[in-house]
């Protein structure tokens, strides 16, 4: 959830959503070919439809992870799924040759965790905050660590009152 240290929002519409991961999807066309995908859960499977799709990536496991973004529970992630040894075992040493797809890096702390998993493929995600900037090896935006991302599968349409209304 977002809460009050992130003071400005990044509202990201469908199709800008499906422009940015096919600008992905186009960057990465570059790194590949790739084996297979692997997708953390569940923010990473809308741009890994997107991309599995651009690249022709038919190969596709999930790693489930909740991460934790209130005060109390920082940087603390909890891996549901892991990833299917027999997926591990088809790709190169490390994960070579495997791409790893996210919606968003934030701290950092979920794509570290499947880094560990995984420490040669290729991660990617389709937004970026300066904290986990560095875990990721291809990104499309990136934004300032005060800012909330909010996805198009979490807003819905909903009633503006006029300007001369002013605001609540
Ligand atoms: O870099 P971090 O600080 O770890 O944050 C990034 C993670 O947080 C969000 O997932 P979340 O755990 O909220 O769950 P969801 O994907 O199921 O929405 C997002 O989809 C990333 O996976
Ligand atoms: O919808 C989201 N927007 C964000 O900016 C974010 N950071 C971590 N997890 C997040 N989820
Ligand atoms: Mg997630």
């Amino acid at each position: 959830m977002s809460d009050d240290r992130q003071q400005k929002a990044f509202p990201v519409s469908w199709d800008q959503f499906h422009r940015d991961a096919r600008a992905l999807a186009w960057r990465l066309h570059g790194f590949g070919p790739f084996q297979g995908l692997i997708c953390i859960t569940r923010g990473g499977l809308v741009p890994a439809a997107i991309v599995a799709r651009e690249l022709g990536l038919r190969l596709i496991e999930t790693v489930s992870i909740a991460s934790y973004h209130d005060y109390k529970n920082q940087g603390e992630t909890l891996v549901l799924k892991p990833i299917a040894q027999a997926v591990i075992e088809a790709a190169g040493e490390g994960g070579r040759g495997l791409l790893v797809i996210d919606d968003l890096v934030d701290t950092g702390s979920t794509a570290r965790q499947v880094r560990a998993m995984l420490p040669n493929a290729h991660f990617a995600t389709v937004y970026a905050k300066p904290l986990g900037r560095d875990v990721i090896d291809t990104f499309i935006t990136e934004v300032s660590q005060d800012t909330w991302i909010y996805f198009p599968w979490d807003m819905g349409l909903s009633f503006q009152p006029p300007i001369r209304d002013g605001v609540a």
